[in-house]
C-alpha cells in the first residue's frame, strides 16, 4: 500500500504523536555567521512527557488547541502557529514527489511551556513532519532537509534521538548510550525570546564542547561528570532577562538533583536525579515553595547501543 491510499480508509484515520521536549544538557556558543545565526555545540535529549498532537484527514486545514498553555497561543493568528507552516511545506514538498497530502484537521494538546528553551514548538513542528513522513516514506529525507527553514530546533527534534548536534543544530552525532535518567523540568512563568538572549551574549566565540565518549554514558554519574566539564552559555544573558533562573538551579540542587541547569535560551531548568523517588520529593519542595512555577517530572528517552548498526 503507497502512502496516499493510507488516506481512504473505511474508518477515518488518526495519527497520535507526542511531542517531547528538547533539553540542551550543554550548550556553548562556538561562533557567529554572516546572517547573524550562532553556531553551536550542544548536547541534546528528549523527554518522554510533552505536547499532543493529533493528525486527521479533513475536508478543510485547521487547528485546534487544548491544554495548559494553549491559551499562550490562541492570542495569535493561528496562522502564525509554527504547526501550520509545518503542514504547509509538508503539502508542498508531498505535492512535489507526486503524491498528494489531502487536508489536514491537527489538534495541538499544548502542555509545554512557550518560549521557554525546551523547544515546544520545535517539537510540535517536527511531529508532524514525522506523521507525514511515515505516511509518505519517499519524503523522509526531504522532509528532514527542510525541517531547519522552520527553526533551528526543528532538525534536531525530526530526530528525537540523544545527541551531540552542531551548526545551528541541524548536524547530528546521536548519542550510543543514555540510561533513561529521572528529570524534573522547572519554569519560573517567564516567557524569554530566543533572539533577545542571543543579542546578550557577550562572548559568541566558545571552544565545542570536550568530545563525547564513543560509548556515550552508561550512567547518570558518568553523564554528570561530562557535564560538570560544560556549560550553557545561553546563562547568563538569560539570567539577566529572567532572574529567577539562578534561584531554580540552586534549589534542585538543594532538593537533591545530581545536575541542574538551564535549556537553550531558558527559562526552563531541568534536574537530572538517581531515582523517581527522588524527582518526586524535589518536585513537591519546588511546588510547596513556588506553587505558581511549572513543574513536570518525567524521564529521558534514552539511547541503547544495540539500536545502532556496526
Ligand atoms: C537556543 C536553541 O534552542 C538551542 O537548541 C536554538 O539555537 C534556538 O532554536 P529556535 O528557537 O528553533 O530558533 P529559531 O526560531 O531558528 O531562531 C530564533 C532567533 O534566535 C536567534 N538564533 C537562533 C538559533 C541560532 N543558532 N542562532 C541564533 O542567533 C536568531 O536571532 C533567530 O532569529
Ligand atoms: N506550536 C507552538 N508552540 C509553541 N510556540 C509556538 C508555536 N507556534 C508558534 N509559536 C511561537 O514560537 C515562539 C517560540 O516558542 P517555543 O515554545 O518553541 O520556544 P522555546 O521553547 O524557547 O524554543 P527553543 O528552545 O527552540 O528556543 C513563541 O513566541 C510562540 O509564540
Amino acid at each position: 500500500m503507497d502512502g496516499a491510499s493510507r488516506f481512504v480508509p473505511v474508518s477515518t484515520p488518526e495519527w497520535h504523536a507526542t511531542a517531547p521536549a528538547k533539553l540542551n544538557l550543554a550548550l556553548h556558543v562556538t561562533g557567529q555567521r554572516a546572517d547573524g545565526y550562532h553556531t553551536l555545540s550542544s548536547l541534546v535529549a528528549f523527554t518522554e512527557a510533552g505536547d499532543g498532537l493529533t493528525v486527521r484527514p479533513a475536508e478543510l486545514d485547521g487547528l485546534t488547541l487544548s491544554g495548559r498553555f494553549a491559551n499562550a497561543l490562541s492570542d495569535g493568528a493561528a496562522e502564525e502557529n509554527i504547526l501550520v507552516k509545518a503542514g504547509r511545506m509538508a503539502r508542498a514538498i508531498v505535492d512535489a514527489s507526486g503524491e498528494e497530502l489531502p487536508p489536514l484537521a491537527l489538534h495541538l494538546e499544548k502542555s509545554l511551556p512557550v518560549a521557554s528553551g525546551i523547544g515546544g514548538g520545535s517539537a510540535d513542528a517536527a511531529a508532524l513532519l514525522r506523521i507525514v513522513a511515515d505516511l509518505f516514506p519517499r519524503c523522509r529525507e526531504s522532509l528532514r532537509s527542510a525541517a531547519l527553514a522552520l527553526g533551528a530546533d526543528v532538525p534536531m527534534c525530526f530526530d528525537g534521538c540523544p545527541a551531540l548536534v552542531e551548526g545551528l543544530g541541524e548536524i547530528s552525532s546521536p548519542l550510543r548510550r543514555l540510561p533513561a535518567v529521572d528529570c524534573l523540568l522547572v519554569n519560573p512563568g517567564l516567557a524569554v525570546s530566543t533572539p533577545a538572549v542571543f543579542r546578550q551574549l557577550s562572548c559568541r566565540s566558545n571552544p565545542p564542547l570536550p568530545p563525547v565518549p564513543a560509548a556515550g554514558f552508561a550512567s547518570l554519574a558518568a553523564l554528570v561528570d561530562y557535564l560538570q566539564a560544560s556549560r550553557n552559555d545561553l546563562a547568563a544573558p538569560a539570567g539577566q532577562l529572567a532572574p529567577p533562573i539562578a534561584a531554580i538551579e540552586a534549589a534542585l540542587a538543594q532538593a537533591g538533583a545530581a545536575f541542574a541547569r538551564m535549556s537553550g535560551s531558558g527559562a526552563t531548568v531541568f534536574g537530572l536525579f538517581a531515582s523517581s523517588a527522588a524527582a518526586s520529593r524535589a518536585a513537591e519542595i519546588m511546588a510547596r515553595q513556588h506553587p505558581d512555577y511549572w513543574v513536570m517530572q518525567t524521564r529521558l528517552r534514552p539511547a541503547d547501543p544495540e539500536d545502532f548498526q556496526t
